[in-house]
């Protein structure tokens, strides 16, 4: 699928609190303050410091935390009632690869990932090593996941999900664990792909490379505009 497919992803006074411990509310904690944002640029940056609030931003846009206050749509789906189809439509790649690699080896992850398509076992495999493949994995694809580097892994996390070929893509820091010449082979990638990017990254040089930046601090949006304007900001503010 590719991008302007999608319409557009809605945040309207979303935010989210962590439940009290107990009936007095004492111990609630906001870890996202309302926000109202309507994502529509092609890449989208999200930056800002440790524990500021990025990845729970990613999650709301999958489903995968709900707002607790307001609401968050995506293409006009509800992440709190329609959660399997939001879900169907965003593939989530998270910052650690073995939260997502279920299967023991690269091909039966990515063939597990190909379960949709309506495909014989043999085209299920030749399309799982063709997808391995296009990442230069082939050689890992019959290795243990714990066999695996982390930057292997990432990758192997990545050509998973970008294997059915998700309307909207959201990578929370995918660059993390990549050595220099992956993580330029990842911004190629990123910003060849058709789909709409919503990407948490540390890495201001792939920030830079997106249409718009979301500087996420203290649980809200401290900024939110160009590249360039967005990533001076930030630099800023952190002296
Ligand atoms: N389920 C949870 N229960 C309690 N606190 C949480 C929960 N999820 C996140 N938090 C807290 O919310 C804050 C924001 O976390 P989040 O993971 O969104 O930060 P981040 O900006 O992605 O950080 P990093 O760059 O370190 O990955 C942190 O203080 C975190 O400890």
């Amino acid at each position: 699928m590719s991008f302007p497919a999608n319409e557009s992803i809605v945040l309207a006074d979303a935010g989210v609190q962590i439940a009290p411990l107990d009936a007095s509310g004492a111990g609630a904690k906001t870890i996202l303050r309302p926000l109202s944002l309507e994502l529509t640029e092609r890449r989208i940056a999200v930056i800002g410091a440790n524990g500021s609030g990025k990845s729970t931003l990613l999650r709301l846009l999958n489903g995968l935390v709900l707002p607790t206050s307001g609401t968050v749509r995506i293409n006009g789906l509800d992440t709190q009632t329609q959660g399997a189809a939001v879900r169907r439509l965003v593939g989530f790649v998270f910052t650690d690869p073995l939260s997502q690699l279920i299967m023991p080896t690269p091909v039966e992850d990515v063939e597990l990932s190909l379960r949709r398509l309506k495909l014989s076992k043999r085209e299920r495999r030749d399309a799982a090593m063709s997808v391995l493949s296009s990442y230069g994995l082939d050689h890992l694809a019959h290795s243990s996941i714990y066999e695996l580097s982390g930057g292997e892994r990432q990758l192997v996390a990545l050509a998973s999900v970008l294997a059915v070929d998700p309307g909207i893509l959201v990578l929370d820091e995918p660059s993390t664990l990549l050595d220099l010449r992956n993580t330029k082979l990842l911004r190629e990638r990123l910003t060849a792909l058709p789909q709409q990017l919503i990407i948490s990254t540390h890495d201001l040089a792939l920030a830079l490379m997106c249409e718009r930046v979301l500087v996420v601090d203290d649980a809200g949006i401290a900024f939110d505009g160009g590249p360039h304007e967005a990533v001076g900001w930030y630099r800023e503010s952190v002296g």
